[in-house]
């Protein structure tokens, strides 16, 4: 319990009705949840504006209303707060009536396109085996220790987030890693967050939906590197286009890793395949478990991280060597008579995809067919969806294009204005099969001896989203059973 007076601090008040001293014993910014004593933060968001909940949160019992315009009638037994920015405010006043446990913790956020949740839980994992106590904020799971907690978000709204850095701090951890999304920083999430460290991975297509132009898109993830703090450090992808564009204007300790020029932190392939990359890394060579050129990045981003962070050198990459990548991450399954390579992964860029099916052309030993069987996401960015059908045709022998999550789009919809990406000469390689399970047990049907299927988009997902209901579907588990059943 704090007074509000308390949680205040560093917000930009323009105006108060009311007493502060007031007890709060919860943030809210959701009306639907308030209770007796909560303060409410009324934001505006992308479908309603919170100020129109005012008076609900009020008759639920809230005693304080926090807004960005006061409302034309007010109660005697309620105070309130007009300041600039609502959605600052709640990750200011989150941290605040958590006593800033982001400035308990050494604090490292991850933005890019592709690649946050491999980063963040790479180095959830290194540090882990360092023998530190760590908090991980992930698109898969959150953790603390060896303690899961579900993730509803790639970075949750400030006050879910101030409070599971509580119980971090709470529980001993010292370390926390955490995914910075582009919508995050957009909407305040992470305000009033102390970073010790930011890692810029990549910016490619994605998310146009919501941020409209690429160069908005650009502008919102430097907006994270603009406000690091002099004492953490800013580490860049220097094989990115915009990886330097990023750190611009930050304050932070700027650091560089690359695969192709000279970097604070050096890495080259010097082996790529089914059973992990081996790198020289700085003067050193590794073996790593992870597979793909876009993973040398991801172990990079790590290891530049952990020695900005202090960490010996040698013992980081001797811990590093034997780590695996994040769950539904090109996670691939044999089968038992065909020895079939079906691979799971996440990849729901055009990028992503790119990638993942350069590093399988990698890994082919000349014969085998790639069978890729993928989908777009319903209620989000719409231009990836022929870019994507494109890139899966064109690096593919076989493609299915199938169901992702359409949530509240119709599926068939979707599949079409994928099909209108595939050039003429490349049309008769694609079939559409709109249920995500029949198309997976086609991919394995078309399969022969050694060959390989891509099973892209949803990765560690455990649920397709279909007209706002939340069927269980996991795609590994889909082909380990298929495979049974068609006795491949
Ligand atoms: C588009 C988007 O990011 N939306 C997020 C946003 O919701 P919103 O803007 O739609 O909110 P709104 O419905 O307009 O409501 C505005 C305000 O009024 C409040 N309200 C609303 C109704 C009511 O009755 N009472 C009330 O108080 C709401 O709590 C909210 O504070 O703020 C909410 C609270 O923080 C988020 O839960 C919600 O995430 C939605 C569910 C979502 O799907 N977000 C995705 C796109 C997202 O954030 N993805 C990124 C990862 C992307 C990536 O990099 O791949 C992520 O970080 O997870
Ligand atoms: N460094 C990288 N560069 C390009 N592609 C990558 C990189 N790392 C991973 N990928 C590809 O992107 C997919 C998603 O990776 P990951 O989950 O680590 O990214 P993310 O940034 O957390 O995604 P999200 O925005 O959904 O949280 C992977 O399955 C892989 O196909
Ligand atoms: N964090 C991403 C995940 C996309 C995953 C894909 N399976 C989809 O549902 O579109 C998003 O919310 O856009
Ligand atoms: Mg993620």
């Amino acid at each position: 319990m704090k007074t509000l007076r308390d949680i205040l601090y560093n917000v930009g008040i323009r105006a108060v009705h009311g007493n502060t001293d007031i007890t709060i014993n919860t943030l809210m910014i959701d009306s639907r949840s308030i209770g007796p004593g909560n303060a409410f933060i009324a934001v505006k968001g992308v479908h309603t504006d919170g100020h129109q909940y005012i008076d609900k949160a009020i008759a639920q019992g809230a005693a304080a209303i926090i807004c960005e315009t006061m409302p034309t009638v007010l109660l005697d037994n309620v105070t309130y707060i007009e300041v600039d920015n609502s959605a600052q405010a709640s990750g200011i006043m989150a941290g605040n009536f958590y006593d800033n446990p982001s400035h308990k913790l050494q604090l490292v956020g991850v933005t890019g396109t592709n690649g946050k949740t491999t980063i963040a839980t790479i180095l959830f994992r290194l540090f882990t085996r360092l023998g530190y106590h760590c908090g991980l904020l992930s698109t898969v799971q959150n953790q603390i220790g060896d303690t899961v907690i579900p993730s509803t978000h790639t970075t949750p709204d400030p006050i879910s987030l101030n409070a599971l850095l509580a119980k971090m701090v709470e529980e001993g951890c010292l370390y926390a890693f955490m995914e910075v999304s582009s919508h995050a920083i957009h909407q305040q999430r992470v305000a009033g967050l102390k970073f010790a460290g930011g890692i810029f991975s990549n910016i490619t297509h994605d998310h146009l939906d919501y941020h409209k132009t690429f160069d908005e898109y650009i502008r919102v993830k430097k907006s994270f590197f603009d406000n690091l703090p002099a004492s953490a450090f800013a580490l860049t992808n220097l094989d990115d286009k915009r990886g330097m564009v990023m750190l611009q204007n930050t304050k932070a300790r700027k650091a560089t890793y690359s695969l192709r020029t000279l970097a604070d932190f050096k890495g080259k392939i010097l082996e790529n395949n089914l059973t992990g990359l081996i790198m020289q890394v700085d003067d050193t060579e590794v073996h790593f478990r992870l597979i793909g050129e876009f993973n040398a990045y991801n172990l990079l981003a790590v290891y530049g991280a952990a020695v900005l962070l202090g960490k010996d050198k040698t013992s980081v990459l001797r811990a590093l060597s034997d780590i695996q990548g994040a769950e539904g991450r090109f996670d691939y399954i044999v089968s038992a008579h065909d020895q079939i390579i079906a691979i799971v992964d996440y990849a729901h860029t055009p990028d992503a995809l790119k990638n993942v099916l350069a590093t399988i052309k990698n890994l082919r030993k000349g014969h085998e067919q790639v069978i890729t069987v993928v989908g777009c996401g319903g209620d989000r960015d719409t231009a990836k969806r022929p870019v994507m059908a494109a890139v899966a045709a064109d690096s593919s022998d076989r493609v299915i294009f199938t169901s992702d999550n359409p949530r509240s789009e119709d599926p068939d919809a979707i599949i079409r204005e994928m099909e209108a990406g595939v050039p003429v000469h490349q049309k008769k390689r694609v079939i559409s099969i709109t249920d995500r399970k029949e198309a997976i047990k086609t991919a394995l049907t078309l399969a022969g001896k050694e060959d390989i299927i891509l099973v892209a988009g949803k990765g560690h997902e455990k649920y397709q989203e279909i007209k706002g209901v939340k069927h269980p579907f996991d795609d590994k588990q889909v082909l380990e059973e298929v495979m049974k059943l068609l006795d491949k």
